[in-house]
């Protein structure tokens, strides 16, 4: 795992998410040309979605090519498919349905009118087996090292559905199913750590006031059982992209402020 994460401090949420969607941009692009594709996991959330549409409405985008990139998802919640609860539903509103990926690349999570009816562990496993079909020899994991994993987090420091104190916190699989999650709705899938930190980047967004203590435990090296964001941490390189809100029970001197 990397050293010490990077913080990156913006004024509010609109900028972060213009900021986040701007990076993405210049990260994938330099990806590409160096490897000729790249993979990234999408988040939900406030501000994941966000991201995603102010991805959608910067032309830069165009500098990605869409039909080289690979698309997961860290969580998702076990709904019907064009559920607008889904993670996979909010993204591509907010931007797949706006530029021209290719199909065969975007690997959405189970949904509970999918092949595997209304079991979420036989879901789970199924994309714990896409994960395993797309790992590489030089993953020397059974997923794929993905280029960008974005993660929301939340009040209570959970990072896609591994909640604290919850049993998928443990679990060495690629992705678990998760039932009774805290946040609504309960039935979930979701990536692991072992998954998360086979990650070369790992991106933390987050916004607002009701984050600012979850920031902090999770920069202070809080256990990952009661602060699962503090296991959120890439092979390369972690960012915490965070607004000020956010931001403000931070100790100072980590922070880079990024925005007047
Ligand atoms: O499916 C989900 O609910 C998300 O993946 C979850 O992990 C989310 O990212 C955080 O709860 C932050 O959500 P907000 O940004 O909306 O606060």
């Amino acid at each position: 795992m990397t050293g010490t994460p990077t913080v990156v401090i913006h004024r509010d949420q609109e900028v972060l998410a213009k900021a986040v969607a701007a990076r993405l941009v210049t990260r994938i692009v330099d990806v590409q040309s160096a490897r000729g594709s790249a993979s990234i996991v999408l988040t939900g959330g406030g501000v994941g979605t966000a991201v995603l549409s102010e991805l959608a409405a910067n032309r830069a985008h165009d500098a990605i090519d869409w039909r080289r990139l690979d698309i997961w998802w860290g969580d998702e919640r076990f709904l019907e498919t064009g559920d607008p609860e889904r993670n996979e539903t909010g993204a591509r509103k907010a931007l797949l349905d706006h530029v021209d990926v290719d199909p065969a690349r975007v690997h959405p999570m189970g949904a509970i009118d999918g092949p595997d009816g209304d079991d979420p562990e036989a879901a789970a496993e199924r994309y714990t087996a896409a994960l395993r079909a797309a790992a590489r020899p030089e993953d020397h994991a059974p997923v794929p090292s993905f280029d960008i994993l974005m993660l929301g987090v939340g009040p209570d420091a959970h990072v896609a559905s591994l909640f604290p104190e919850m049993p998928a916190l443990y679990d060495e699989r690629p992705a678990v199913a998760v039932r009774g999650a805290p946040k609504p709705p309960p039935t979930r899938i979701s990536l692991t750590f072992p998954s998360i930190r086979a990650a070369r980047e790992v991106w933390i967004l987050a916004a607002g006031d009701s984050k600012a203590r979850a920031c902090r435990l999770g920069l202070e090296g809080a256990g990952p059982v009661q602060v699962p964001v503090a296991a959120a941490r890439g092979r390369q390189r972690t960012l915490f992209l965070l607004d000020r809100a956010a931001a403000s029970q931070l100790p100072h001197g980590i922070e880079r402020i990024a925005s007047p």
